[in-house]
């Protein structure tokens, strides 16, 4: 059988007497898309927070499997060791891509910086590569100069699609990556990243509150509430004959919006 990616078990986090999330446990394995799902202050925020090393769990394991095959619990690693992790083998793509992009630098800065810092060093080839993943993020060839400021909200989360992807990842992480832009700019970027995914064979966890962009994307999906998860299964299962009551509501309020 095929080891998972991630190994999530028994996760919670607290603030204070509130709970972000609790009692969350998955397997997600390689080349698959898992979304969660749910409505504002769910708790999906804080469990992808946590699974991506940025907030400390006050309980579970997150077990991610390297390169090597090797089993190690994000959790309790070194900091310095999570940051290599950060690096090489994982990605996150925040909402706002200001969060995700260094706007003083060029759109090819952006992309080839990452490429440095995982030890290239050959200028020309570095520039070529990053004129390469540009055109897969549909940025023209002329913009690689220009700095991220001067670019659309969808060329800006474009790029900082590539800025993620360029040192190919293993897993990736997306917060709400087509929230905050127009219908049409979302469809055109969901598109791209279904075929990203794809020719990649990415793994991923997704979060959203946007049936659609599940629907698109995901393979799996867990739906929150309250930081619990209500129902898991495989996303068309869970679209089209929700069990929970909640899923049904979400399900609902969606078709008749
Ligand atoms: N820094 C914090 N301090 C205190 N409580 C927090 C903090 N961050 C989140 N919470 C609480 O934890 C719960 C889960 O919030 P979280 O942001 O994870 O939900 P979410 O589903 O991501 O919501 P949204 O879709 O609005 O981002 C909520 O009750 C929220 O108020």
């Amino acid at each position: 059988m095929t080891t998972p990616l991630l190994s999530v078990r028994d996760i919670e986090k607290r603030y204070g007497a509130r709970i972000g999330c609790t009692g969350v446990g998955f397997d997600l394995y390689p080349g698959e898309v898992m979304g969660i799902v749910g409505e504002s202050g769910s708790g999906k925020s804080t469990l992808l927070n946590c699974l991506a090393g940025h907030l400390t769990p006050d309980q579970g394991e997150v077990i991610y499997h390297d390169r090597q095959g090797v089993g190690r619990d994000t959790v309790t690693m070194s900091e310095p060791e999570r940051r290599m992790l950060s690096r090489t083998d994982w990605a996150f793509v925040h909402q706002n891509p200001r969060d995700g992009l260094r706007m003083g630098v060029s759109a090819g800065g952006n992309v080839g910086e990452r490429l440095m810092a995982v030890g290239h060093r050959h200028y020309g080839g570095i520039r070529s590569v990053a004129t390469d993943w540009l055109g897969r993020v549909e940025i023209a060839d002329d913009r690689i100069d220009d700095r991220p400021s001067s670019f659309s909200g969808g060329m800006q989360q474009r790029l900082q699609i590539a800025r993620n992807l360029v040192t190919g990842p293993r897993l990736v992480f997306m917060d709400e990556p087509t929230g905050g832009l127009d219908v049409s700019v979302q469809a055109r970027l969901l598109d791209l990243l279904r075929g990203l995914v794809r020719q990649m064979g990415l793994s991923v966890i997704l979060v959203t509150h946007d049936l659609a962009v599940v629907r698109l994307l995901a393979d799996r999906l867990m739906v929150m509430k309250s930081g619990h998860v209500v129902e898991t299964g495989l996303t068309d299962q869970v679209l089209d004959d929700p069990q929970h009551a909640y899923t049904q509501l979400l399900v609902s309020s969606v078709l008749q919006a």
